[in-house]
């Protein structure tokens, strides 16, 4: 099933195009890889799927992004609820400079959540689901810089949590991060992908392989081919795509 519906999709950094006519289905509860080399469009393309690009000057786009059929650049569209819909995380994790708790209670209170009982429960329950519960539960009220940088990341993804998000956007979320880390979230997206829809970035083709269940290849703004990640690596229908898996460019 599609969650996501992307069709005929532009964009431009002023007189750039820096992606050109982009189609890609993104498939429920799947997580979907975007590889390809340095600058050729993966993380804009990230940020549109939830109009992280407004807020860059000068960018300007064409197409439609459906979401659960509806499109998220009609004028209609409220930006509010979409963020809460699709939540993002980043290379570097960027906790605010607050305790563990304000970290994953913060967004729950700003979509009016008030009770004291409730915001311990979606805490708790968010900690639990980015698999950090074990780890912080004593130290709720410590700030979260002090965690470790694994930790961080996975405390940015309970706090995506906090809101009951249904799309999940990671955008190299483990190339800051150390092996053992990194394996970490590998090992939870298998776990969040039976309730979330996941796109990431990376620059890990190995990582790409063992994650994700769909991969699209994107070369110079455009997506050169969409598949099964186990064809994509084993059975290219493009050639660019082949020599970018077997490491002849990028
Ligand atoms: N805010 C911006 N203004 C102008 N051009 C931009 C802006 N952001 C990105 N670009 C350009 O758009 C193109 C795509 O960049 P993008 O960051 O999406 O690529 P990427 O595939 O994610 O690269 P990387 O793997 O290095 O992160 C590049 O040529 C980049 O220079």
């Amino acid at each position: 099933m599609t969650k996501i519906e992307v069709n005929h999709l532009n964009l431009y950094y002023g007189d750039f195009q820096a992606l050109i006519d982009i189609n890609i289905p993104i498939r429920k509860n799947k997580v979907t890889a975007l590889i390809g080399p340095s600058g050729c469009g993966k993380s804009t393309f990230l940020r549109t799927l939830n109009r992280m690009n407004d807020l860059i000057d000068n960018v300007r786009i064409e197409g439609e992004i459906l979401l659960d059929g509806i499109n998220i650049y009609s004028e209609k569209s409220d930006l509010i609820q979409l963020r809460k819909n699709v939540g993002m995380v980043f290379q570097k994790p960027n906790p605010f400079p607050k305790t563990v708790y304000e970290n994953i209670a913060y967004g729950p209170k700003i979509h009016g959540i008030k009770d004291k009982h409730k915001l311990d429960e979606i805490v708790e329950k968010s900690l639990r689901g980015a698999a950090l519960w074990e780890e912080v539960k004593n130290r709720l009220d410590k700030p979260a810089l002090g965690l470790s940088g694994g930790q961080q990341q996975r405390l940015c993804i309970a706090r995506c949590l906090a809101v009951e998000p249904d799309v999940l956007l990671m955008d190299e979320p483990t190339s800051a991060l150390d092996p053992i880390s990194t394996l970490k979230i590998e090992d939870l997206l298998e776990d969040l992908k039976k309730e979330y829809t996941i796109v990431i970035v990376t620059h890990n083709m190995q990582q790409a392989g063992r994650v994700s269940d769909y991969t699209s290849f994107f070369l110079n703004g455009e997506v050169v081919e969409t598949d099964l990640t186990d064809n994509i690596f084993s059975k290219p229908r493009d050639k660019r795509t082949e020599d970018y898996i077997t490491g002849r460019f990028g």
